[in-house]
């Protein structure tokens, strides 16, 4: 089950669209010029979202018949389970881990967490609605189908989500170069761990909430793993002792 494309069109429902991570392909009209194009092709580029240029009159039909103002979007309309669900599937499992995402913006990365989060056996995943990648066709093409059989939920205030589940039992570790390394990890229980974004790593408000930091050891010159390289590696080490 590919994500469904639906359509937006207008300038506001455009950027609305496109800020919230849902954009799959932009459409603008081949001969404006003005500010919102020059803002909008901004915004599509910063969320990696391809653009085409086209007629007005295809346009027209693209939205069909609507009053686009020259912009249509394509957007995911992949169908994301909420927080609730998560916690209802993990409920009456021992040792559940739910992998959370914090502000990554490359789809390649969140495609290849979701392909190894299904290969071992977690329980969900949960991203943010706010400056994080959503399941695009890239992240479906990424996956090889995971994202299909991996629960995802999305939700706006990721603070507030890791009180939740610290109220539900479960224990949060956060991820950076300075924890506990990676092979003295206690994943007994039931677990959630984040994963920072490409360039920032987690943020500093989400780092104060964590349990624990986990670390895999490194020996050589650069400064960090790839994010879902690192994902994976922590998958494995707790999928080892439960699987
Ligand atoms: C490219 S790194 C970000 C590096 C960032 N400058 C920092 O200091 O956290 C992206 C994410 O991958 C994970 N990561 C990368 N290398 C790691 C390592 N050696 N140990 C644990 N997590 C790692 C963390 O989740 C990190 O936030």
């Amino acid at each position: 089950m590919a994500p469904a494309n639906d359509t937006v069109y207008g300038v506001h429902a455009v950027t609305d669209s496109l800020t919230e991570n849902l954009g799959n392909k932009l459409y603008i009209q081949d001969d404006i010029r003005g500010k919102n194009v020059d803002k909008l092709k901004e915004l599509a580029s910063e969320k990696k979202v391809g653009i085409s240029f086209v007629s007005k009159d295809k346009l027209k039909e693209m939205s069909d018949g609507g009053v686009h103002q020259g912009f249509v979007l394509k957007t995911s309309a992949y169908a994301y389970k909420e927080l609730s669900d998560l916690l209802t599937i993990t409920q009456e499992l021992d040792n559940p881990l739910l992998i959370i995402i914090d502000g990554l913006t490359d789809p390649h990365n969140l495609g290849s967490i979701l392909r190894t989060a299904d290969a071992t056996g977690v329980s969900g995943i949960i991203i943010p609605k706010h400056r994080s990648v959503g399941v695009t066709p890239v992240v479906v093409k990424t996956s090889t189908g995971a994202v299909n059989h991996m629960p995802i939920a999305r939700v706006t205030n990721l603070s507030q989500t890791l009180d939740k589940l610290k109220a539900a039992g479960f224990w949060i570790f956060g991820t950076d170069m300075n924890g506990t390394p990676h092979h003295n990890w206690q994943t007994q229980g039931k677990l959630a761990l984040i994963i920072g974004a490409e360039g920032a790593g987690i943020t500093p408000n989400i780092k104060k909430q964590v349990d624990e930091m986990i670390t895999i050891p490194m020996v050589g010159h650069v400064q960090s793993l790839n994010a879902g390289v690192a994902a994976g590696i922590l998958m494995y080490e707790w999928a080892r002792n439960f699987k």
